[in-house]
């Protein structure tokens, strides 16, 4: 059976046509188990304390070595624990919710899932949810069913808050989307890129061209944005939260969450603001740094690839400010800039000189239908 798990779970058949957008199943406390689920005998659930330097370090290596790679099996995801720190210590977030799959005997660490709270927006309706991130398996446990069950047990965890809907995203169809992305790079270092076979010389190109192609501009198109300060909040949330209102799915911020989110942190996140004559926020750009693994590559051990976060352009156009974005990553010593093709991103893609990557990246809700979405329709990032 193609989904033997997912055809038991509440999300909408692959064929589903939907018309009104709401839960599909409706549950109470009640209904959910007050014990973990069963996890075969060698096996135990703890939780990871992210707080603690060994824990998080041990969730860091489990990562490293068995999360998510390209199609192609060149590249693998390299979170840094400060990462993953900020990523799974939003504001209102529970410690219940950061789970490991140890060996009873060793200790080893080989299995993790997360949640993390939420208030998404989908169409007119805000849902209280967690994103679902970071599942994975260690690569000697797969093909055990172990997903499923990291699967069922946060769920239950989640549903313990009274909380039964969620959103993640993956690179493997399942059962069904909300919306299906494709996702766009923009060098920076093309000589690396192509040392690393991330990107590969065009015909006629020579180096010393595609390096001057790549070049990107000496100075700001804004000149006065910069980084984004505490004082910034009030009215930078306010206009990031204006301007997904116009999204069919996205997120809805609070200051403290929006602080959380993008204050500047060090080799996690970068975001740079303009604000006018009031000192209101009319611009933002912003990306999180997450690294790859160059798998068996001995001159280049690392990809550093800046991801496009949130963005907004009001007194520019949103071409100008991803240019600026390009200029800052590319000081930051960024080897490539990754964008999907949600939000109104592909406006830029051609003029900026992006390239379209060699797959998709899917958006799921779970327990909530609503018809499929185009990818413009998308105002939400996941880490
Ligand atoms: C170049 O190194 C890679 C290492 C692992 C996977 C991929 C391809 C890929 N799967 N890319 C994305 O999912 C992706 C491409 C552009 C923007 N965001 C993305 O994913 C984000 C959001 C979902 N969680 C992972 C990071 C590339």
């Amino acid at each position: 059976p193609t989904h033997a798990f997912w055809d038991t779970q509440p999300v909408p058949k692959i064929a589903d046509e939907v018309e009104q957008s709401g839960p599909i199943e409706f549950k109470t406390l009640d209904d959910v188990r007050k014990d973990p689920l069963g996890l075969p005998g060698l096996f135990e659930w703890v939780e990871i304390d992210v707080n603690s330097q060994t824990e998080l370090q041990d969730l860091y290596t489990l990562l490293n070595e068995n999360y998510v790679e390209d199609d192609d099996n060149m590249f693998r995801f390299d979170y840094s624990p400060s990462f993953l720190k900020w990523a799974l210590q939003p504001p209102h977030y529970y410690k219940e919710w950061h789970i490991g799959v140890r060996v009873k005997e060793t200790k080893k660490l080989v299995g993790f899932i997360s949640a993390i709270p939420a208030d998404v927006r989908v169409e007119d309706k805000v849902v209280k949810m967690v994103e679902i991130n970071f599942l994975c398996v260690h690569k000697k446990l797969r093909e055990k069913r172990l997903a499923p069950v990291l699967i069922k047990e946060i769920t239950r965890r989640v549903n313990l808050k009274d909380i039964w809907q969620a959103s993640y995203t993956a690179g493997v169809v399942l059962p069904r989307p909300v919306a299906v992305c494709r996702y766009w790079h923009r060098s920076l270092n093309p000589k690396k890129l192509i040392e690393v076979g991330f990107s590969s010389l065009p015909p006629k190109m020579t180096m010393s061209l595609m390096i001057k192609y790549y070049r990107v501009a000496e100075q700001l198109k804004n000149a006065t944005m910069r980084k984004l300060e505490k004082k910034d909040c009030e009215s930078a949330t306010a206009l990031l939260n204006q301007y997904l209102s116009k999204y069919r799915v996205a997120p809805t911020f609070t200051t403290e969450e929006f602080w959380h989110w993008f204050e500047p942190r060090e080799n996690v996140m970068t975001c740079y603001v303009k604000v006018d004559s009031d000192n209101k926020v009319t611009d933002i750009f912003s990306y999180y740094n997450l690294p790859s693994s160059i798998i068996g590559n001995q001159k280049h051990k690392t990809l550093k690839a800046a991801f496009s976060f949130y963005n907004v352009a009001t007194t520019t156009t949103i071409k100008e400010l991803i240019d600026d974005a390009l200029l800052v990553a590319k000081k930051e010593e960024f080897d490539v800039y990754n964008c999907l093709d949600i939000f109104e991103n592909d406006k830029f893609f051609k003029d900026l000189k992006f390239a379209v990557g060699d797959g998709n990246l899917q958006y799921y809700l779970y327990n909530y239908s609503t018809p499929l979405k185009h990818s413009s329709e998308i105002g939400l990032v996941l880490l």
